[in-house]
């Protein structure tokens, strides 16, 4: 048997503790023997080949999040339902779990690498879209699991779409720039030295996939989000919330407490564009495709120019501003305006919302639900 084989072998038997990700010699030990590249160019061994023409067969981990079950709709949609996969670690609302309506979902800690893998083979999977991760707020407050999820759990990912060959996509965020980055605008390429764990572990990101792109030929593509703005879904924890919660409010209450300062600018962009823009970098061509990492953007504003806008369609709207110190910090550190000039010269990326197109989609589709809610 070929050393690499047994390597892979010994690989393999490698199991992490679910939730866990604190074993560090298992970790060691797999990550010395089990080499991607040597594993993905035997052909006995990455049996299953896909002609051009095949629907990819998708698994999003992290699924039930702000984006996931978003992206998953909109895949379902081009690939048919039963080819993209949803997965968390998280019980899923009815209308989620019940296949027959959406599509599978299924459980999965990015934590357990031999869970992966087997989700991965017994699916088929081509495609894998990596959205778990703890948010830049939430990361802060727990920063040991944040290091788990955004950094043990990548290099599982990782590992995993090497070892089989899979197109993967990891978002990362304006929070991937730090304090000595360019903040207005921000390009592609500058320095990057963020200040949370959640921008350390997008750079890390960042340079492991672009990595595992030259060494091993991975197939890794990523772009970096600014804040997204859903109605649907609610966000996970980040500094960018309250521009998805002050609709929320608005509609149900007529109030809001603001907890960024008046004029802190950040990107900003509504949740179609997101997953949209993400559809469109996964199916470009490689050769349009000049490098592995692109920022992409929309608007950008400040708590105090979204307000004017919501109160040009609800005027009675009363704000507060009760300044989290946390956050403000890490939007201080972080990009105003994003550059995004590459994305849209090389695979056509362009955004179809601006701002008072996305405050009114965001106010009817509120104001809709909260009619049927109160009509129910
Ligand atoms: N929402 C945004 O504004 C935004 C902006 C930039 C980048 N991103 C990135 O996009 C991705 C998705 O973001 P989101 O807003 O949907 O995040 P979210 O916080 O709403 O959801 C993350 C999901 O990860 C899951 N998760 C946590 N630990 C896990 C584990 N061990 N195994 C499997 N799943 C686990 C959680 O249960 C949760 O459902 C993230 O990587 C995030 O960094 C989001
Ligand atoms: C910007 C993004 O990464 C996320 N919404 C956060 O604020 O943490």
């Amino acid at each position: 048997m070929p050393v690499f084989r047994a390597l892979a072998r010994a690989a393999q038997q490698t199991v992490l503790t679910p939730g866990c990700g604190c074993r560090p010699l298992a970790l060691a030990v797999r990550h010395i023997s089990f080499s991607p590249r040597q594993v993905t160019s035997d052909a006995s061994f990455h049996s299953v080949s896909f002609s051009e023409t095949d629907h990819p067969k998708v698994l999003i981990t992290g699924g039930l999040g702000q984006l996931g079950v978003g992206l998953a709709k909109l895949l379902r949609k081009r690939f048919g339902k039963n080819n993209v996969i949803l997965s968390d670690i998280r019980k899923p609302p009815s209308h989620v779990f019940h296949s027959g309506m959406t599509g599978p979902f299924i459980y999965s800690d990015i934590l357990d690498y031999k869970n992966l893998r087997e989700i991965v083979v017994n699916n088929r999977i081509t495609w894998l879209v990596h959205y778990s991760a703890l948010l830049s707020a939430v990361g802060e407050a727990n920063v040991s699991l944040a290091r788990a999820v955004n950094i043990t759990g990548l290099h599982n990912i990782l590992d995993i779409a090497a070892e089989h060959g899979l197109r993967l996509f990891v978002p990362s965020t304006i929070g991937a720039f730090g304090p000595t980055s360019p903040r207005n605008p921000t390009p592609d390429l500058c320095v990057q030295r963020p200040r949370t764990i959640y921008g350390v572990s997008k750079v890390h990101a960042e340079l492991m996939g672009e990595y595992y792109h030259h060494k091993y030929g991975l197939d890794f593509r990523c772009l970096r989000y600014p804040g997204i703005i859903s109605a649907d879904s609610q966000p996970g924890g980040g500094t960018t919330d309250y521009a998805v919660a002050i609709f929320h409010d608005a509609v149900k209450t007529g109030k809001f407490e603001c907890n960024l300062k008046p004029d802190t600018r950040l990107p900003m962009m509504y949740i179609d564009d997101c997953l949209r823009a993400t559809l469109e970098v996964m199916e470009s061509p490689a050769e349009q495709l000049s490098m592995r990492t692109y920022n992409i953007n929309a608007m950008s504003f400040t708590p105090e120019e979204l307000v004017a806008e919501v109160q040009k369609q609800l005027p009675d709207l009363q704000v507060t501003y009760n300044i989290d110190p946390v956050r403000q910090a890490i939007a201080d550190s972080w990009p105003m305006n994003f550059d995004d000039e590459n994305a849209r010269r090389e695979w056509g990326w362009k955004h179809e919302y601006d701002l008072p197109e996305l405050v009114t989609t965001m106010l009817n589709s509120i104001g809709a639900d909260s009619r049927i809610a109160s009509a129910n």
